[in-house]
């Protein structure tokens, strides 16, 4: 399933204290460059208020959160297209995943190198930026050359794979992104096929110390970069929020708070990561458990049902589905059915975020 989150950026930006804070890990966090160089994995709860919600409600003795996967990748540096630092062994690891989180430092320390002589945030994103379009551009131009000789044939579709590759290369070139090029289905699907990293949704996450946090020094360039680009910012106070995962949850909330930290960065990433990847929630009540589920926007019901058992996709007859918006307002399954709204669905069924799913199936 598509939802693999990789951290990337420069070393020593705090990419494996991020992954520590976010899966509870035990990754290897040091003050010096490439400390990480096989990447760590770890399966994340998604935080959804609308679980609680139900778990309000029912009570039930089991509640089951949805879950998702981050990889912790060791740092690039400039020149990793070219093989500079582990270059391609890790950009091969940034290809492996679905949704790149860009972690970048903003946080002083003296004891802590840093991969370029000073500190500034928002050339540093430039930097790793510039090294996925470039890594991007090598497998383009070799694209290229490749169908270059093919097209000598005067064969229609290689013409056009050769034409949309032609105009990627040159968008690539103005330093934009292959995600944000216009083009059309079958020119789409034929930028599928390469494992491109700037087709990849992107994040970027400003990992900030608390002098900095408070200064708001950083900030404001960020900020710009972020607008420009389109793409969604998460300021968060990395080492704080892996320090607190001691405490009992409601004390880190406290503690945050006195940061000056209104709602948990952690929380936040993994909720635009989520959404980034086009990933809806749905839930299941049976017996004892009441749990979410992820899957891709627009998955068939049947498909759904494989998620929880290959069988129950096998042997699908229907599903019923009432929404968590109605059970919520109306307090039961069986008043939601009173009210007509509880309807019956084919295994074709496009699942809609937040339904409520009761399966029914025979073992084959
Ligand atoms: N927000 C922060 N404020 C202050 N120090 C931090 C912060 N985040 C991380 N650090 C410190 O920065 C150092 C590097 O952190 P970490 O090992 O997580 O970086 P990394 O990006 O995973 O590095 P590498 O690429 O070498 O694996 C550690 O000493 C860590 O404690
Ligand atoms: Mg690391």
């Amino acid at each position: 399933m598509s939802c693999r989150c990789g951290l990337v950026g420069l070393p020593n930006v705090g990419k494996s204290t991020l992954f520590n804070a976010l899966t509870a890990g035990r990754a290897e966090v040091a003050g010096y460059p490439f400390t990480t160089i096989n990447p760590n994995t770890g399966i994340v709860p998604v935080p959804d208020p609308r679980l609680a919600t139900l778990a309000e409600l029912l009570k039930p003795p089991k509640v089951t959160p949805t879950t998702i996967e981050f990889v912790d990748i060791a740092g690039l540096i400039q020149g990793a297209s070219q093989g500079e630092g582990l270059g391609n062994q890790f950009l091969a690891h940034i290809r492996d995943v679905d949704l790149l989180v860009h972690v970048v430092r903003c946080f002083e320390a003296e004891d802590i190198p840093h991969a370029a002589p000073s500190l500034e945030p928002a050339r540093d994103v430039e930097v790793i930026d510039t090294e996925l379009l470039l890594a991007d551009l090598e497998i383009i131009g070799r694209q290229i050359l490749k169908t270059e000789k093919a097209a000598k044939s005067g064969d229609k579709k290689t013409l056009a794979n050769l034409k949309i590759l032609q105009r990627l290369e040159a968008w690539l070139n103005e330093g934009r992104w292959a995600s944000t090029l216009v083009c059309s289905d079958s020119e789409r699907e034929r930028l599928a096929e390469l494992p491109l990293l700037t087709r990849k949704p992107y994040l970027l996450v400003a990992n900030f110390g608390e002098t900095e946090w408070h200064n708001r020094r950083f900030l404001p360039a960020l900020e710009k970069l972020a607008r420009e680009r389109q793409v969604p910012l998460i300021p968060i106070l990395g080492e704080l929020e892996a320090e607190l995962l001691d405490l009992p949850p409601e004390e880190r909330q406290e503690f945050l708070a006195a940061a000056g930290v209104a709602e948990s960065g952690l929380a936040r990433l993994i909720q635009a990561s989520y959404q980034l990847l086009h990933l809806i929630t749905f839930y299941t009540i049976v017996g004892p458990e009441v749990r979410a589920w992820t899957a891709p926007a627009g998955t068939q019901a049947s498909r759904c049902a494989g998620k929880i058992h290959s069988d129950m996709e096998k042997g699908f007859i229907k599903v019923e589905v009432m929404h968590f918006a109605d059970l919520t307002r109306l307090g039961s399954a069986a008043k939601v059915k009173e009210a007509g709204l509880l309807h019956v669905e084919g295994r074709d069924y496009p699942v809609q975020d937040g339904e409520i799913l009761l399966f029914r199936f025979q073992i084959r």
